[in-house]
């Protein structure tokens, strides 16, 4: 019987050179597929590839997919970084730094929320190495018709950025999904313990926000570039990326389908866990 995928056991580095300086970059490799797909977290603090995945890996594996997850610089064991251009273009060059290092040549990708952004930055820098796109919550930055910005969630992850206690992130997390009777202690704790290792990677979201305030390029005139099919997930209760931001993928990625969960919010591969791997594996085998 084969021992099972854990953080520690599939935790990889690579150092990539960004802006003419060694970066090193964290992540986890599971699984031996020829197809490959990447995952990508969102900008909370705290959030990792395994933190934000790992109701999704096991199910990927089992149907033969090789699984990357990798920390964008300022999360997890990933070098910190400051970021004063667009968030989503530095995840995007590091992904392409990254999959050059482990001679990968295309691949499927999930993003999650700042991972979706950084996925549509990738597609369209990179478009001949995507394979699907599968974004949640996630896709592009830039307003909403319906919500003012930034939406109240968003806020809410400032204010754990500056001040990172627990009553800060308990008010995060009870506005981050739709049944908050799911969120238990040990989960607080974990998240907790995860934000306070890295001091310095706080620090460097504040200033980078500080410097420029919209880290997440707004892709909508370019949408239309993207040839890679695309399946766009959202929860209709998301208070940090409305749904409205997931029509606007739907109008713009040509070859594109939106599905909505109800009574859910920003973390669908979490909260419906067990129909999102589902419709990803049924998608991907399309
Ligand atoms: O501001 C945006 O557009 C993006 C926000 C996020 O990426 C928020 C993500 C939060 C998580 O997924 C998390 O695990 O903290």
């Amino acid at each position: 019987m084969n021992a099972p995928n854990t953080e520690a056991s599939s935790s990889r580095f690579v150092t990539i050179t960004e802006a003419g300086q060694p970066l090193r970059l964290h992540y986890n490799d599971v699984g031996s597929g020829s197809e490959v797909v990447v995952m990508l977290h969102g900008s909370g603090p705290g959030a990792s590839g395994w933190a934000n995945f790992h109701r999704n890996i096991e199910p990927l594996v089992d149907a033969g997919y090789r699984v990357i997850l990798l920390d964008c610089p300022g999360w997890s064991k990933s070098d910190t970084i400051v970021s004063t251009g667009s968030r989503s273009d530095l995840n995007a060059r590091c992904l392409k730094g990254v999959l050059d290092a482990l001679d990968i040549a295309k691949v499927h990708i999930i993003g999650n929320s700042m991972g979706g952004h950084s996925a549509v930055g990738f597609a369209l820098a990179h478009p001949e190495m995507v394979g699907k796109l599968i974004l949640m919550g996630g896709g592009t930055g830039g307003p909403s018709a319906l919500v003012p910005m930034p939406a109240e969630g968003i806020k809410l992850i400032g204010a754990l950025y500056r001040d990172p206690t627990v009553e800060n992130l308990k008010r995060m997390m009870n506005v981050f999904v739709y049944d908050t009777s799911s969120l238990t202690e040990e989960l607080y704790q974990q998240r907790l313990s995860n934000i306070l290792a890295r001091r310095d990677h706080l620090e460097n979201f504040v200033k980078s926000a500080q410097i420029n305030p919209k880290q997440f390029s707004d892709y909508g005139a370019r949408l239309p570039e993207i040839k890679a099919r695309t399946l766009i997930i959202w929860g209709r209760d998301d208070r940090f990326v409305p749904l409205d931001i997931g029509l606007r993928l739907l109008w713009g990625i040509p070859n594109s389908e939106f599905h909505v969960f109800s009574q859910c919010g920003h973390w669908a591969q979490w909260e419906h866990a067990e129909v999102f791997n589902n419709m990803v594996q049924d998608f991907l085998a399309r």
